[in-house]
């Protein structure tokens, strides 16, 4: 009995005394180097909450940041997000040089999850690059030009379809432009499946397209648990259907032909496990990257009548001189759109505010007088495009900034939107092609977006009232 009167406080006593010590460890983390400044928030809650606070689309500089850099004065500073010791850089050089130097993308344990535990695509270096080739052949300019351009124009045409009699029509971007690139994904991918097969697996898309950012722990009611049944439940459902195709030889997508190539060469590093992989994260990372932008540049297009007038004008003139006014686009013709690049590449300085360099060195990293360690993750933020040294009145959303500039050029040490270094966005150009095709359809319609639409930032931009449309046919048409 004695003994128990003495043990318990002692077992109690060493309890607290290690809990104290992994929170003093956890407030202050040590480096051989310098690290930045910061505060490590709550243990393993850290600054989550702070930093993924929804704020309004023109700020454009989050309260959360605007804190940390009057607070520190600094361009890096070290903090704790989703669990993870994280490091934060507004500094281009830096970006630039991190992101560069460093080859594998970084992501937190959540993401890390979503894109299956043992992703060889983010662990493994000659995985990572022969998936980005195979990945390239498919969405590169090449397979743009030849082939996937018209499967775009003619799955954006059906929204802009107004019923015979009809005046008007209208839609959610976002909700169409999303339906639009897993419909292009699921034909071009996997080609065509039977309706029960499309249905689900939309299902389980669903299942991802909100809080992608969020803690690692993963038990029922958790989203992370959430997300990880999906991408089972996907998995299971690709692979039984690549199966049956592959027996099959029929209705293969133009991507699956390229993936089964690759199988059967001698010696081949892909095999179907590594190929559902790499369907899934293809689809992931195109659905929520894409139709937010998309419905943002409408916003902002709404928002500047004068940039409308211009779209009309260029769209207007493009269909003028087409010799078959029903034809689709052409890849020319896409070329030729030069405002609406224009619009596009403004639209991609304006939205991205949120990190678009993500890694995790391998080794310590000396740079911007302080110390990366390895392990943490890097957050590379351009800020830089709401620079006045570099933007004239960088919170004016305006097209003609980029006038006689390269407009097909997506990366500068000023401006980042898909990244940089060997992580550079795969999809990039396939993305302005939606946004482009989007726009030109848009375009030739009179029409006017809900007022009652909200842009929030956050890691990825929230539209909490939609973005509905209305479309009107012309009286002349
Ligand atoms: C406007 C839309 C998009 C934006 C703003 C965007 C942005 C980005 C950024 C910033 C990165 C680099 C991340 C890093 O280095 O830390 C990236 C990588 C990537 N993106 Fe995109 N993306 C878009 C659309 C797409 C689409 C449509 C696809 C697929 C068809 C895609 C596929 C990828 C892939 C596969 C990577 C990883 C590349 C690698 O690790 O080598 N993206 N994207």
């Amino acid at each position: 009995m004695l003994d128990f009167y003495w043990t318990f406080p002692v077992i109690v006593s060493l309890i607290v005394v290690k809990l104290c010590h992994w929170i003093y460890r956890w407030k202050n983390p040590t480096c051989k180097g310098k690290l930045p400044p910061g505060t490590m928030g709550f243990p393993i809650i850290g600054e989550t909450f702070e930093f993924m606070k929804p704020y309004d689309f023109h700020l454009v500089i989050s309260p959360f940041l605007k804190k940390k850099i009057s607070r520190y004065g600094s361009k890096m500073f070290s903090t704790s997000l989703f669990g993870a010791k994280v490091i934060i850089s507004i500094d281009p050089e830096v970006n630039m040089e991190m992101a560069k130097a460093n080859s594998q993308l970084g992501a937190t344990e959540s993401l890390r999850r979503l894109f299956g535990e043992n992703s060889d695509f983010l662990q493994r270096k000659d995985i990572h690059k022969y998936v980005r080739n195979l990945t390239s052949r498919f969405v590169g300019p090449e397979n743009l030009k030849n082939r996937l351009i018209q499967d775009i124009d003619c799955l954006t045409r059906n929204y802009f379809e107004i019923e015979k009699g009809a005046m008007s029509t209208s839609f959610d971007v976002k909700e169409a432009a999303t339906q639009m690139v897993v419909d292009l994904i699921v034909k071009k991918v996997i080609g065509g499946m039977e309706s029960e097969a499309v249905k689900e697996l939309g299902l389980c898309w669903t299942a991802f397209r909100t809080n992608w950012f969020n803690f690692s722990y993963n038990f029922p009611g958790t989203t992370v648990y959430r997300f990880v049944m999906a991408r089972k439940r996907a998995a299971k459902l690709l692979k039984g259907l690549i199966q049956k195709k592959k027996e099959s030889k029929q209705g293969l997508g133009d991507f699956l032909d390229i993936l089964f190539d690759e199988m059967e060469k001698d010696g081949a590093v892909l095999d179907i496990d590594r190929a559902v992989n790499l369907i899934f994260t293809f689809f992931i990372l195109s659905q929520e990257t894409t139709p937010g932008i998309v419905a943002a540049t409408v916003k902002l297009v709404a928002d500047n009548p004068d940039v409308m007038e211009e779209l009309k004008r260029e769209h207007e003139a493009v269909v003028q001189n087409r010799v078959d006014k029903e034809a689709g686009i052409t890849w020319e013709e896409y070329k030729s759109m030069t405002f609406t690049h224009m619009v596009i590449k403004e639209s991609l300085r304006f939205t991205s505010a949120q990190p678009t360099v993500h890694r995790i060195p391998t080794e310590d990293v000396q740079i911007g007088g302080y110390t990366v360690p390895a392990g943490w993750l890097f957050f590379g933020i351009p800020l830089v495009h709401f620079d006045e040294k570099k933007y004239d009145d960088p919170l004016k959303f305006n097209p003609w900034r980029w006038k006689g500039q390269d407009l097909h050029g997506i990366l500068s040490k000023d401006y980042m939107p898909f990244g940089a270094g060997s992580t550079l966005c795969v999809g990039s150009e396939f993305a302005k092609c939606i946004i482009a095709i989007f726009l030109h359809h848009l375009s030739r319609f009179r029409w006017s977006l809900d007022p009652k639409t909200r842009v929030l930032r956050r890691y990825m931009l929230m539209f909490p009232t939609g973005c509905e449309v209305e479309i009107t046919k012309e009286p002349s048409d």
